[in-house]
């Protein structure tokens, strides 16, 4: 029998006995996610302008902030075990949905290149240390295959590698931060008061904004496409509460992430004040020296991995496949993932980072208000999942197109672009307004969505009324909770 386009094997729901993430994993996935040297370069941009406790303040309201949305939209994953693109059929249809995944997709492999770039050169200044070996190209290669194989065997390899990096990275950066703000004071500079150029009054507000935008936009990736990791966490059957079904996810969104996120940023400011450069590899090389130098780059190569591994290839790899169809499996798009990371030329974007940062934030935000607008508002969280896998289901629309999330995208992207300042906000707001307006009194007038016309618990529902969602080549069935999980049914 001929297998339909949208059910490639990798992107069908997660089932229960399939969710392997704990919340402690989960919440160490978090920190080897924050730690990477782009998070250092918003703290070191921020002490151009403030000082250290401004940059602080607002890196803790721009992070918790994100991490809000972030727990909001990782409801979809938790609650049917969808994956991005996958739920994407909703708001944007199934072929529309590649258009703005395809976007994250880019993105994504664009940050894996610039982190495996910078983890490169760190692991060539070890290798030059111990063995005289120099050659940061080597290097790239070898740094991307041991990412890209660590992400191909996937979700639960990568917390492994998450569970062991976190520490190690935590300790290390806590002696960085010793060391810096050493050689800082050793310079003349006060690390809680310097500021490069301070500026005061409403510049000085603006700055503050940027920081917390700065922020927002950083992780505004991850809160459009949580949900193709949060479908892989743990969590409790037929609770009905939305936070303590999603505790999992909130430890680590909203204390794991900040905190993290605020001690790094404190990271990058040192270093900066420090040795006038937010690169912590440049700073590293002329703080330290020796095996001390070489450890200190390992910590760096350990950072760029975890980060690597669960917020970009991930991500990118699941939204190939979703586009490669069923022939296309997850770890094809782990290839595919690395091979655009690498012909971006990533050593060429790390000084554009911050302006381009605030860019994909506004575009993404636009996404995170649609996807926010359609689950909560629209579909009140009942989604007709096993229509999401059909080419002529209830998400074909027209000819595999959502207008009402494209004319909403492209209106809050532009919105977002104008006020750079206030990007996230922005694009969310402007985005879930207009496709909030547009979807319920137009669009979904025309094509009749099931869910919003029988807002039924029982039938639209996942893990919050015990349902695992499966779905089977011949047709549409789904599997309760009552059923003994040793029949097998198929
Ligand atoms: N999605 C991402 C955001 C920030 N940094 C990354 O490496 N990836």
């Amino acid at each position: 029998m001929k297998k339909s386009y949208l059910k490639s094997p990798d992107l069908l729901p997660i089932r229960q006995k399939d969710r392997k993430i704990t919340k402690l994993g989960y919440s160490f996935m978090w920190v080897g996610m924050v730690v990477v040297l782009a998070t250092f370069a918003i703290g070191g941009a921020g002490v151009i302008s403030l000082s250290l406790p401004w940059v602080i303040l607002a890196t803790m309201i721009g992070s918790l902030a994100i991490g809000f949305f972030i727990s909001l939209i990782a409801d979809i994953g938790i609650e049917h075990g969808l994956s991005f693109p996958v739920y994407m059929r909703a708001p944007f249809g199934t072929i529309g949905t590649h258009i703005p995944s395809i976007t994250r997709g880019l993105a994504a492999s664009m940050w894996f290149g610039i982190n495996t770039y910078f983890g490169a050169t760190a692991m060539n200044g070890i290798l030059t240390i111990l063995f005289g070996f120099d050659n940061w190209f080597v290097c790239f290669l070898i740094f991307a295959i041991f990412q890209l194989v660590n992400t191909a065997m996937g979700i639960k390899s990568i917390e492994r590698f998450a569970d062991l990096a976190a520490p190690i990275i935590l300790l290390i950066s806590i002696w960085m931060y010793i060391s810096l703000s050493g050689t800082a004071t050793t310079a003349g500079r006060d690390v809680w008061g310097w500021a490069e150029k301070p500026v005061s009054g409403s510049a000085a507000f603006s700055a503050f904004l940027v920081v917390i935008f700065s922020n927002m936009g950083f992780w505004a990736t991850l809160s459009a496409d949580i949900p193709s990791i949060s479908r892989f966490i743990k969590a409790p059957v037929n609770e009905k509460n939305w936070f303590k079904r999603n505790k999992g996810s909130l430890i680590g969104n909203l204390i794991a992430m900040p905190l993290t996120q605020t001690f790094m940023i404190i990271i990058g400011a040192v270093s900066y004040i420090a040795v006038l450069n937010y690169d912590p590899v440049v700073a590293l090389q002329k703080a330290a020296s020796g095996i001390i130098l070489a450890i200190l780059l390992l910590m760096v190569v350990l950072a760029q991995w975890s980060t690597n591994t669960a917020a970009n290839v991930v991500p990118a790899a699941t939204i190939f496949s979703n586009v490669g169809g069923p022939r296309f499996p997850f770890w094809a798009g782990v290839i595919t993932a690395g091979i655009v990371g690498t012909i971006v030329q990533p050593w060429t974007l790390f000084g554009v980072i911050i302006p381009i940062l605030l860019f994909v934030g506004g575009i993404l935000s636009a996404i995170v208000g649609i996807l926010f607008a359609d689950y909560y508002l629209i579909r009140k969280r009942r989604v007709n999942v096993p229509e999401l896998y059909e080419d002529h289901g209830q998400y074909k629309y027209l000819g595999g197109v959502n207008l009402a999330g494209f004319i909403a995208w492209i209106l809050g992207a532009v919105a977002s672009y104008f006020v750079p300042n206030y990007g996230f906000l922005v694009g969310f707001v402007v985005g879930a307004g207009i496709y909030y307006v547009l979807a319920k009194y137009w669009w979904f007038k025309k094509y009749r969505q099931a869910e919003i016309e029988d807002p039924n618990d029982e039938k639209y529902l996942g893990i919050s009324v015990g349902r695992d969602w499966v779905i089977d080549d011949k047709g549409l069935e789904s599997v309760f909770e009552e059923i003994p999980n040793n029949v097998d049914l198929y």
